[in-house]
């Protein structure tokens, strides 16, 4: 499959689509051919051994990476080559692997910091807290949303694992992110809090109205919320469809070197 013209406008319904995505670093040849569309409000997960290009494709889909060639639209937007920080505020929205909090700071703090980008004429930084402030409305009600808001001045740093990942979908809600990409959000997460992480992501996801994409390696977490799943090998899209037919698919238990899934 060749590259989409810069100019393509793809159909809304897409709310985000990689098309004919290739990535090289110093001669690694890390994705490649890689083409996925997310349909508006859907729920997408990324599996696959490690190492086989799931991160770097959250990287290029949330444009933090320029892909070597290929294209990535939002809302049939070609976002390619935008700076992150422009895309973020047209809607898209992502956790990392490792959590990027401000750990010195407090959850109030984090979320007004997150709210604050989604919109420049109301940049207020690490200002003195305003309670009629609307950046300061947005991240309490943020805060609220994910269970976290009871006591917001706490440090980030005095969270849990599974706490910090709630601040982190917290952050994303309050930039407005209406695609939100998670890269491993059960990462580092205790076994007793992996349930309620799970059923904070789907409450966020469906009431939100939200289009989410999960790369995540705990597998019943991924059949437990992905509507489809799509599977990464040696950084190409090696199968994409729904849970039953992954499962059920020999070219993916191969590329799990007949783990089963
Ligand atoms: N900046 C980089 N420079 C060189 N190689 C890289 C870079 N980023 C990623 N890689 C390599 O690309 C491959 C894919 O990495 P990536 O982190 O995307 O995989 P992954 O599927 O997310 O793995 P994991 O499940 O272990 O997190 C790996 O071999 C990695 O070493």
């Amino acid at each position: 499959m060749t590259a989409a013209p810069a100019n393509e406008v793809l159909p809304e319904s897409v709310a985000l689509s990689g098309k004919a995505i290739n990535l090289v670093v110093d001669g690694h040849h890390i994705l490649v051919d890689v083409s996925v569309d997310v349909a508006a409000g859907e729920f997408l997960a990324i599996i696959g051994p490690n190492g086989a290009g799931k991160t770097s494709l959250i990287n290029v889909l949330s444009v933090a990476t320029p892909p070597t060639s290929g294209t990535v639209h939002l809302r049939g937007r070609d976002v390619t080559g935008l700076p992150p920080h422009r895309v973020a505020r047209s809607g898209l929205g992502r956790t990392f692997q490792t959590s990027n909090l401000f750990l010195g700071r407090s959850l109030l703090e984090n979320a007004r910091l997150a709210a604050n980008g989604r919109d420049a004429r109301l940049r207020t930084g690490f200002r003195r807290v305003l309670k009629d402030d609307p950046v300061t409305e947005r991240a309490r009600e943020t805060l609220d949303l994910v269970g976290l808001g009871r006591r917001p001045d706490r440090l980030a740093s005095e969270l849990s694992h599974g706490e910090q990942r709630k601040l982190e979908l917290a952050m994303v809600l309050a930039q407005g992110a209406s695609v939100i990409l998670l890269d491993e959000p059960m990462a580092g997460v205790s076994v007793d809090d992996v349930a309620e992480l799970v059923e904070l992501i789907r409450r966020v996801h469906r009431e939100q109205g939200k289009t989410t994409v999960m790369v995540e390696h705990h597998i019943h977490v991924v059949l437990d919320l992905a509507e489809r799943i799509g599977v990464m090998h040696h950084g190409a899209m090696i199968a994409i469809g729904p849970p039953d037919e992954i499962i059920a698919n020999d070219v993916v238990q191969t590329a799990y070197m007949g783990e089963p899934l």
